[in-house]
């Protein structure tokens, strides 16, 4: 089943007000691109500023805490990235995994606490470039979305996303058969943990994927869309992403 593909862009910690202005032609091209779903997910604090600029384009955040309120000094909710115009939320990015040591189990917490305020969780996995030469890829993967993946998920209120971590912003990319091999793996590990629902989760490739690849990864199948980093951050590179997924 081929599943309706959804772009997103990743910023990181980069971007200012100005930076905004990418939105204008990226919004363009997501109204021109009716086939594609487009998002932008800015630092929280471009989070509203972006969705007031620009509202036919759905914002996400990268990151929520698993609880809905109370002392947590320097964490956002949920609730609150709802409020302010986010429709969807990274949860468990490998740079989050690893600099903040999130386990699975904190990932599926928040991925449970972004559903029940009504956003979007786009759950990360991804193996490191150890386990892959290892021959563990496949087995690190499935056991990450097991762990993080929230049993009530729905195609309506999740997305996965495989990024290997050895991939992130080096300009490397799995081979297409090893794209194909990997989201195979999810979208069946998927349906032995949602039931039906399993085959309606958008599965995204993320790891430099740029204008010159885009339209050989979104052509395998089971790759339902991309999580874009470096590549999102200019209108220039972000638009031929989108038209590729088209
Ligand atoms: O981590 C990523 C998106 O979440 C991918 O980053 P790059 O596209 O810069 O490799």
């Amino acid at each position: 089943m081929a599943l309706r593909k959804l772009v997103a862009g990743n910023w990181k910690m980069n971007g200012n007000r100005a930076a905004l202005a990418e939105l204008d032609a990226i919004a363009m091209a997501a109204e021109a691109n009716g086939g594609v779903d487009v998002a932008i997910c800015p630092p929280f604090t471009l989070i509203a500023p972006a969705a007031e600029r620009t509202p036919s384009l759905a914002i996400g955040a990268q990151d929520c805490h698993p609880a809905a309120s109370g002392a947590h000094t320097g964490c956002i909710s949920a609730a609150m990235l709802k409020e302010a115009g986010a429709s969807l939320v990274i949860v468990g990015h490998s740079e989050r995994r690893a600099d903040n040591h999130e386990t699975d189990m904190d990932i599926r917490a928040k991925a449970e606490a972004a559903i029940a305020a009504g956003l979007i969780a786009i759950v990360c996995v991804g193996e490191t470039e150890a386990e892959r030469d290892a021959g563990q890829a496949v087995s690190i993967v499935e056991g990450q979305l097991a762990g993080s993946v929230p049993p009530t998920g729905t195609g309506y209120t999740l997305v996965v996303a495989y990024e290997p971590v050895w991939a992130i912003g080096t300009g490397r990319t799995p081979s297409v058969a090893d794209v194909a091999q990997m989201h195979a793996a999810l979208r069946t590990k998927l349906g032995a943990l949602l039931g039906a629902e399993g085959a309606k989760v958008r599965i995204l490739y993320g790891g430099s994927v740029k204008p010159s690849n885009a339209a050989e990864l979104m052509a395998v199948p089971d790759v339902d869309g991309a999580l874009v980093g470096g590549a999102s951050l200019k209108a220039a590179d972000f638009v031929p992403i989108i038209e590729a997924s088209g």
